[in-house]
C-alpha cells in the first residue's frame, strides 16, 4: 500500500470540500480520479502533496504522514498547474535546474529529454522561448516531463489531458501506460476526459461534493457505466 487516507476533511467557509472516510492505493495502480467542477479532485491532490493542510483526517504515504515526514517527496512527483513552472528560464534552463535538484548533470538531462521527442513534437526545446511565451498546451508538456524526471514511484497529475493537442493526448495516454509496464509506477490522474482515463486508468473514483461516490476497477462497461452516470 503506498496510499492511506483516513477521515480526510477540508473545509472553505464552512463548506466541506473533501470528505473521505477511509482510501487505500495500491503500489502500482493507475487511478484517474473523476467528477464535476468543484469535486474536490484538486483539493485532494494538494493534501497529497502537502500544499495544504486538512482541517482533520491523516494522509499517509508508504505508512508515514505527509504532513511530519518529508520521506514522500523522494519518490513522489507531481504536475498540478503552471505554478510549478518558472517564467523567465526558456524550457531548457528549467529542465536543467529541476535536473540539478535530482543531482543530475547537464549531459544527463540533455540525454533524459529525448525520450520525449515525439511528445514534444518539436516544440519545446531549442526554442530559446521563455516559459511564460509557450502555450498552455506546451506549458503542460514541460510540467509533466520535469515531473517524470526524479523517475517518481508516485506521480500525481491534475487534468494533463486539458489545453493538449489530440496528437499529444494519445502520446501521453502512450507514455503513461508505458511507465506503468516499465517500473510499477503508481499514478494519479484527475481529468474530465472520461474516455482517456478509462484508457489510461485500471481503477476510477468517482468524486462529487468532496465524497467518493463510485471507486471501480476499469473494465469494458466503465466507461459506459460513468457516461451514464454524467448524464443523468
Ligand atoms: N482556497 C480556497 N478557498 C475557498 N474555497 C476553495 C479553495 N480551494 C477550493 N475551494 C472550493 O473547494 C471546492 C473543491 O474545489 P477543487 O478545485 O478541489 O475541485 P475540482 O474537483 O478540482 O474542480 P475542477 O474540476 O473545476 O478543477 C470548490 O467548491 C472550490 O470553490
Amino acid at each position: 500500500m503506498i496510499l492511506e487516507i483516513s477521515s480526510l476533511q477540508k473545509v472553505y467557509g464552512g463548506r466541506t470540500v473533501v470528505n473521505i472516510s477511509d482510501l487505500q492505493i495500491n503500489a502500482g495502480e493507475t487511478i484517474g480520479i473523476v467528477g464535476n467542477n468543484g469535486a474536490g479532485k484538486t483539493t485532494l491532490f494538494r493534501m497529497l502533496l502537502d500544499l495544504i493542510r486538512p482541517d482533520q483526517g491523516q494522509i499517509l504515504s508508504k505508512g508515514s504522514t505527509v504532513i511530519n515526514d518529508d520521506q514522500w517527496k523522494e519518490y513522489t512527483a507531481s504536475y498540478l498547474d503552471e505554478g510549478y513552472l518558472i517564467d523567465y528560464l526558456t524550457s531548457e534552463e528549467y529542465f536543467i535546474f529541476i535536473g540539478s535538484l535530482h543531482k543530475m548533470s547537464v549531459a544527463h538531462v540533455m540525454d533524459y529529454l529525448k525520450q520525449f521527442h515525439e511528445f514534444f513534437n518539436d516544440e519545446i526545446l531549442g526554442k530559446g522561448k521563455y516559459i511564460r511565451d509557450f502555450s498552455k498546451g506546451n506549458q503542460n508538456k514541460i510540467g509533466i516531463a520535469a515531473a517524470l524526471m526524479q523517475a517518481p514511484e508516485l506521480l500525481v497529475l491534475d487534468e494533463p489531458f486539458a489545453n493538449l493537442d489530440p496528437t499529444t493526448q494519445i502520446r501521453l495516454r502512450t507514455l503513461i501506460k508505458s511507465l506503468k509496464q516499465e517500473y510499477n509506477m503508481t499514478t494519479l490522474i484527475s481529468s474530465h476526459d472520461l474516455n482517456h482515463v478509462t484508457d489510461v486508468c485500471d481503477r476510477i473514483i468517482l468524486m462529487e461534493k468532496g465524497l467518493i461516490i463510485k471507486d471501480l476497477r476499469t473494465n469494458e462497461n466503465t466507461l459506459r457505466e460513468l457516461e451514464e452516470y454524467f448524464s443523468g
